[in-house]
């Protein structure tokens, strides 16, 4: 095993649930935090934050980044070293971006290196997916792409979903948090046969439309019942940039995440578009928003010695 010193570790952006993909589908966007990890011979933990809002990430053990490093460590039975952790933020936090999956990804990849590589990248990803609690988000920021997480007893089965090159993801990103736990607190525990079977159906006809980028079935499929509906009130504006995302052409606009980031799906020749629509439609709303029109990471996190 040969040890290392410094390590530094990319992560993508994420956007999870695509509508009816509710906790189990999601797919890595051209948006990165990055993460140096260099061993200390003494000293315990440094964190040096820097990029946009970088004085709202904690430096102190409490970090997720640190957590996510030392659940490696423990997993191995070993103690971790004393850190100095360099985070460059690239992904908002708290808006729908996936940026916990970040920390978490980019702490469990970094350690591993670190440690000489002994888990392999599956058991990486299943230490991912228990501290994040749900796979959407980390799964492709490990993997990149899009993929579709389904789990029995035993197991992950990991799909990858083919992705049509002339759908663009448009993101239009608010100027406010929403934590996900916040979000998640007003789902209901249960939901109705005839939701379940919607999303069933939606979550179907969404992959059919991601592959081929036909537009009909794209419009269809971005509809949910599980999450949206009790998540929209949440996000002052939504119906307002929803509208303007469809007036401009978009297939759909879904909440990215836990939000309130909002993703619209647009083809190629539309994508500017929505982008000045969904701009402008937040701003009359008295909400400042940052709106990109980005692509798909196909790499996932990677690193460098
Ligand atoms: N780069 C980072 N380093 C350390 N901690 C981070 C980093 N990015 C995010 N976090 C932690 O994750 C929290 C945000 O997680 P949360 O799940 O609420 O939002 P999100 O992951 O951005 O959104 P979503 O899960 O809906 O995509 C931050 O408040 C912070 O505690
Ligand atoms: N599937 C998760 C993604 C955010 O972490 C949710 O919507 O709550």
């Amino acid at each position: 095993m040969s040890v290392i010193s410094s390590i530094t570790v990319t992560v993508p952006a994420t956007t999870a649930n695509l509508g009816p993909g509710f906790d189990c589908i999601g797919a890595a966007l051209t948006l990165y935090n990055k993460f140096k990890f260099t061993r200390l011979d003494e000293g315990g933990l440094i964190i040096a934050v820097t990029g946009a809002e970088a004085e709202r990430v904690q430096t102190d053990e409490s970090n997720l980044l640190y957590q996510a490093f030392v659940k490696l460590y423990q997993y191995i039975g070993q103690t971790p070293p004393s850190v100095k952790m360099e985070i460059q933020l690239g992904v908002p936090l708290a808006r729908g971006l996936g940026s916990s999956a970040t920390a978490i990804v980019g702490g469990l990849v970094g350690a591993n290196q670190l440690a000489g590589a002994p888990l392999t990248q599956l058991q990486v990803m299943e230490l991912a997916i228990a501290m994040e609690g749900h796979p959407d988000n980390v799964v492709p920021a490990l993997l990149g792409g899009c993929r579709l997480a389904a789990t029995s007893a035993e197991n992950w089965s990991i799909c990858d979903i083919p992705w049509d090159e002339n759908i663009v993801p448009v993101l239009a990103i608010p100027d406010f948090e929403l934590s996900t736990s916040e979000a998640r607190q007003v789902l209901p525990t249960q939901v109705s046969r005839a939701d379940a079977i919607f999303n069933t159906a939606h979550l179907g006809l969404l992959l059919r439309g991601l592959q081929t980028g036909k537009g009909e079935w794209l419009s269809t499929a971005l509809q949910d019942k599980l999450h949206q509906p009790y998540r929209q009130a949440l996000i002052p504006g939504y119906d307002a940039v929803n509208a303007a995302a469809m007036k401009a052409g978009a297939y759909g606009m879904v909440i990215s995440g836990a939000g309130p980031t909002l993703l619209a799906l647009v083809d190629k020749l539309h994508s500017q578009a929505v982008e000045a629509a969904m701009l402008s439609a937040w701003q009359s709303t008295g909400i400042t928003a940052t709106v990109r029109s980005l692509s798909l990471d196909t790499q996932g996190a990677s690193y460098q010695g």
